[in-house]
């Protein structure tokens, strides 16, 4: 194999897209569960939208709820804003077709209506706050819509409140406020429950759960949890045992619930499981209505099971003005406000504002919660790999005859490193981008890459080939097939029948380094030039001089031949398209026996 580099060669320059610039903007957890200051942010990056670098114009960000003043100004510096609270499920879907994002709270649905509303322009949807069942998952992966949160700003917010009511509900503090403003004096009535020495069960140990485990064992509460996904060390650290769901509720005086609200979550406080507490339990809810049957808790008080219960969330928001549960009286209610502090609503807003518009800059956000979150050092290390994929999807796509359909491809990952090490999601969907976006309207990023690819029919295979070596790089090369198909450049058929194209990363830029059976390497940038000749002297010269006059760039040229004398492929890089003159031009040179023009 031959390589030469031309007199024209432009210092390469690694470019993912327009605004493949770091941002620090990543939001980690401090040890306290307290989110980092900004400057304390570590950078995360990683290109997964098509339209990241297609915003001519400001992107449009619809804000359907109030927002802290923080993030609407972050948000102001890169888009243009919309804050249009109180739409209707119809202005909403209207709307929506003119906005690049969305930024929700928990009061407004984001259901399928919106997505297929928004007619494709929709790219992310920012959820600031933790819950995310307001928004149609599905229906967001299936449009390509990343969805992001804000998991970790309302944290201590929502614990706070928690254990706010839990010590109002066992000193009667709402009922007995209210008495008093009522002109009564009625000591005792409102006479109360002890916590301290109190078998607290936390049910869902997760980020709010265990500091209101914290928070409690504070306030001398003996804490138990329930969580079947949470680990027992991290428990044991802060002085609680992990025990069974049967377990946490019939030993418990207080339940205090902090799963999400899910599938298997939904309505997990019933008739059936009330029956097994305590004659007397208290019962707090700031984590969703939806956990407790709401019907089923009020026959639990009325029967004397649950002596009292303070709920901040309720099935149906707000809930029915005569709703027997709101007006129980051994009940404490509260309008979702567990994140409603300004400390809370400030830190929410800047880390759903950041993670928005990072992916609107094509960036993946550490908070997606309906892409694969991959840490931000193994983003740095395979960020020119992701771009190798996608340029080998593209290359190996145009190399495929009209009329034949692409059902099978196969990745192969040549790397020294154990398989544990490399996470090829990433570079799966970029390869699947590659393939479908040159043949297709359809749109391919992170999100959708799977679900697009089983749509159409596409099998991606991948396997790796583990290298002896150094593991110092991610991985040596990726190899792309394609199975059954004819080819418009015969040469890319490997002996094997496919097609088959092949590149690395060299010195942080994605070379392509074989077509078929041939040996080439050059750069993936701009555009790419593949000839096939008797391998002879002058030409280079011949199809260099012909784009030269043109005033096309070359980049790169590469020979690849199987002896001296034989059969050669020549591999172009050109900065600029060349005229369709110019190709002509190129094919009737007399040597040349093929020649295809691809785009990257
Ligand atoms: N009231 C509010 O304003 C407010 C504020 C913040 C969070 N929340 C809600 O609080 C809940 C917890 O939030 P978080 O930030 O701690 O989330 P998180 O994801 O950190 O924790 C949730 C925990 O629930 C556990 N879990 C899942 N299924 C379970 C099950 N069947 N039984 C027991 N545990 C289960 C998970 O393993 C996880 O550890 C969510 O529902 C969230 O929407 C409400
Ligand atoms: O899930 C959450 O983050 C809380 O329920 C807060 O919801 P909110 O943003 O509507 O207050």
């Amino acid at each position: 194999m031959a390589s030469l580099k031309t007199p024209t060669l432009k210092n390469p320059s690694l470019s993912l897209s327009s605004n493949s610039s770091l941002s620090p903007a990543f939001f980690a957890t401090s040890p306290n569960n307290l989110p980092f200051s900004r400057s304390q942010r570590q950078p995360r990056f990683l290109i997964i939208t098509a339209s990241s670098a297609s915003f001519s114009n400001k992107p449009t960000v619809l804000v359907a709820e109030k927002l802290g003043e923080a993030g609407v100004t972050l948000l102001k510096e890169f888009a243009n804003v919309d804050c249009s609270y109180n739409l209707s499920p119809e202005e909403l879907c209207t709307k929506i077709s003119l906005c690049d994002a969305l930024i929700v709270r928990s009061g407004t649905k984001v259901n399928r209506e919106v997505f297929e509303s928004s007619g494709g322009r929709l790219k992310v949807v920012g959820r600031a706050g933790v819950g995310i069942d307001n928004v149609d998952l599905a229906a967001a992966t299936e449009h390509g819509c990343l969805v992001v949160n804000a998991p970790t700003a309302n944290t201590v917010a929502a614990a706070e409140h928690g254990i706010a009511l839990l010590a109002a509900m066992a000193r009667n503090v709402a009922q007995a406020d209210a008495s008093v403003k009522a002109g009564k004096w009625e000591r005792n009535k409102y006479v109360g429950v002890s916590l301290v020495g109190k078998t607290l069960a936390v049910l869902g140990f997760g980020k709010v759960g265990s500091e209101v485990a914290r928070r409690a064992k504070g306030l001398g509460m003996h804490v138990i949890a329930h969580d079947p996904y949470a680990a027992a060390d991290r428990a044991h650290a802060i002085g609680v045992e992990l025990v069974s769901f049967d377990e946490a509720i019939a030993t418990a005086d207080f339940i205090s619930l902090h799963m999400p609200l899910t599938p298997a979550t939904s309505k997990m406080l019933n008739d059936e499981t009330f029956a097994k507490m305590k004659k007397g339990v208290r019962i707090v809810n700031v984590a969703r209505g939806g956990v407790i049957d709401e019907e089923a808790l009020v026959r639990a008080l009325d029967s004397g099971i649950v002596a009292q219960a303070a709920l901040d969330v309720f099935t149906v928001e707000p809930p029915p003005q005569d709703s027997k549960l709101v007006q129980h009286e051994r009940v404490t209610v509260t309008p979702h406000l567990g994140a409603s502090t300004m400390e809370a609503q400030e830190g929410v807003a800047i880390e759903i504002a950041e993670a928005v518009v990072g992916a609107l800059k094509g960036e993946l956000a550490a908070t997606a919660v309906n892409a694969p979150m991959v840490p931000a050092e193994v983003l740095t290390e395979l960020k020119p790999y992701v771009e190798l994929a996608e340029k080998l999807g593209r290359l190996a796509v145009q190399l495929v005859a009209g009329g034949s359909g692409v059902k099978n491809v196969k990745v192969s990952y040549a790397t020294s490193r154990s398989p544990d090490d490399l996470d090829t999601r990433l570079l799966r969907a970029m390869i699947t981008k590659g393939l479908i976006e040159p043949i297709s309207s359809v749109f391919v990023n992170l999100v959708n890459a799977d679900y697009t690819a089983k749509q159409r029919g596409l099998r991606i295979t991948e396997e790796r080939v583990i290298l002896d070596g150094s593991p110092e790089s991610p991985l040596e090369s990726i190899q792309v097939q394609i199975a059954n198909v004819e080819s418009k450049f015969a040469s890319a058929i490997s002996e094997s029948g496919e097609i088959k194209v092949e590149g690395r990363v060299k010195d942080g830029i994605p070379h392509l380094t074989r077509v078929g059976s041939f040996e080439v390497d050059v750069s993936l940038e701009g555009s790419i030039i593949l000839c096939r000749q008797v391998d002879q002297p002058g030409m280079i010269g011949k199809v260099g001089s012909i784009l030269g006059e043109e005033n096309v760039n070359v980049s790169f040229m590469s020979v690849g031949r199987i002896a001296p004398r034989k059969q050669a492929v020549m591999a172009i890089g050109v900065d600029e398209p060349p005229s369709k003159e110019s190709l002509k031009r190129i094919g009737e040179v007399p040597a040349i026996e093929e020649f295809v023009y691809l785009k990257l």
